[in-house]
C-alpha cells in the first residue's frame, strides 16, 4: 500500500478513489464546465495537485469512452507527471484537441491514471555493431 498526499482545487469534483477488483487505474475528473469548438486545443484541468510517492511517476491516458462522449484526443498520446511535479499550485491538465463542438461538465471522468515506478538509472554504451537476431525491420510481421 502506498499513500499519495492529495490537494483538490475545486469542492465540484469527487475525491479520487481507488477501486478494487475492477481495474487499478483511478479515473480523473474535469474540474469546471468547458465549452469547446471543434479544432480547439485546450488544456482541461483535472481539480488535483498531488505528491506521489518517492520513486514513482503517474501515467495519465484518456478513458476508452473520451472520444466517444467528448471527442477528445489527448495531444500528448500520454501525460507523464513527474515526481517532481509536486507543489502547491502544481494542478494536474489534460491537454486535448477536439474534434467536434463539444462540452464537458464539471465532475465528468475525462481520463485516468496510475502510478509506475521510475526506470532504472541508464548509460548508453555506443557499439558499431549489434549482435541480436534482425527482426526484418519496421512493420515487416503482417496483419495476418
Ligand atoms: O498531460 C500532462 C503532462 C504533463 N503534466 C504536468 C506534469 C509534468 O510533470 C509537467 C511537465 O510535463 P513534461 O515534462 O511532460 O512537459 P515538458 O513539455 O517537458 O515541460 P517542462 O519543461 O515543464 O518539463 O506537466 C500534466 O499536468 N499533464
Amino acid at each position: 500500500m502506498e499513500t499519495i498526499k492529495i490537494k483538490y482545487f475545486s469542492d465540484e469534483i469527487e475525491k479520487l478513489r481507488y477501486i478494487e477488483n475492477k481495474s487499478d487505474w483511478i479515473d480523473l475528473r474535469c474540474a469546471k464546465d468547458m465549452t469547446v469548438k471543434k479544432g480547439e486545443f485546450v488544456l482541461i484541468p483535472l481539480g488535483v495537485a498531488m505528491e506521489l510517492p518517492k520513486g514513482y511517476e503517474a501515467l495519465v491516458v484518456p478513458r476508452s469512452s473520451t472520444f466517444k462522449n467528448f471527442g477528445f484526443l489527448q495531444v500528448n498520446s500520454m501525460g507523464v507527471i513527474d515526481e517532481t511535479y509536486c507543489g502547491d499550485d502544481d494542478q494536474w491538465f489534460l491537454p486535448v484537441f477536439a474534434t467536434r463542438d463539444t462540452q464537458v461538465k464539471v465532475n465528468d471522468r475525462i481520463c485516468q491514471f496510475r502510478i509506475v515506478k521510475h526506470q532504472p538509472t541508464i548509460e548508453f554504451k555506443e557499439t558499431n555493431e549489434l549482435t541480436g537476431q534482425n527482426r526484418g525491420g519496421f512493420g515487416t510481421t503482417g496483419v495476418n
